[in-house]
């Protein structure tokens, strides 16, 4: 599988604001970027913090790209996944209306009841983990799923632990010109952080888009 990790940060390397309220840092441009990389992608990847700050549809927006899919024999949208260990996602997020499959990831410590819901919701569960979901195997299974190119957009917290993992292939950063700031504000990757070893990245590209900019890495 060819995990890809894409996000936009303010220069001060923030994902949004300290109370996690949704900030728009990418622009119209960069927007339809990532509306190319959900087109490419078999299913797209946030964590259960996104969905409750964000509630995304995560689903592609220009009706051409879909029309393209669908012409290729594939869905509409990418599926969508949720790292979610305990089954916090509400049954009525966006993220699992009918407009796209939705694969949750949840660990052996969420309760029943909760995920009984969501497969009546409409999910598809995939249990990998003892507390916290076990990206690497959860990501395995989805492979034997079908699918080949997985799009991560975050937040903070799962973008490190996919890193963590080792499982990152790709990174593509956009970086407004905006400065968030505040210590507890999401950062790009947070979890634990890296101490002495240091996913090594290769600058790919860099391109100028709205009145930003978007780095491009491959990771090592
Ligand atoms: N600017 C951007 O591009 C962008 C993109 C995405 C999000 N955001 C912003 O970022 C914020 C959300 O980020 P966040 O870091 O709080 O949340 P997150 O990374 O979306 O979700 C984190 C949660 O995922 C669950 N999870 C399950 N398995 C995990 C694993 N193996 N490793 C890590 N997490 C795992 C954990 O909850 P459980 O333990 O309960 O499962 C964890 O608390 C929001 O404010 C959103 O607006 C911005
Ligand atoms: N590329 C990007 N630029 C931003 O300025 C921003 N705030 C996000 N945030 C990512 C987060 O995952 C959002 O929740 C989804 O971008 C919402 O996705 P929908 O439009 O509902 O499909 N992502």
């Amino acid at each position: 599988m060819e995990v890809v990790v894409n996000a936009a940060t303010s220069v001060d390397g923030k994902l949004s604001t300290r109370e996690r309220r949704q900030v728009r840092i990418s622009g119209e441009a960069d927007f339809d970027r990532v509306d190319r990389l959900r087109a490419a992608a078999d299913a797209v990847l946030v964590g259960v913090g996104t969905v409750l700050a964000d509630d995304p549809h995560l689903g592609v927006k220009a009706e051409q790209r879909r029309v393209e899919r669908l012409r290729n024999g594939r869905p509409a949208n990418p599926a969508r996944v949720v790292a979610d260990s305990r089954a916090r996602t509400p049954p009525d997020a966006t993220c699992l209306n009918d407009d796209a499959e939705t694969y949750l990831l949840v660990s052996a410590a969420a309760p029943e009841d909760r995920v009984e819901r969501l497969r009546e919701a409409g999910a598809t569960v995939i249990e990998a983990g003892a507390e916290r979901v076990d990206l690497a195997a959860a990501l395995a299974d989805l492979e034997a799923e079908g699918v080949a190119r997985l799009l991560a957009e975050g937040g903070g917290e799962l973008i490190y632990s996919l890193f963590e993992a080792g499982l990152v292939d790709e990174l593509s950063v956009f970086v407004g010109s905006l400065v968030i700031g505040g210590r507890d504000a999401p950062t790009l990757a947070d979890g634990e952080g890296f101490v002495e070893e240091f996913p090594s990245l290769e600058l790919a590209a860099v391109e100028r888009v709205d009145d930003g900019v978007v780095l491009e890495y491959r990771v090592d």
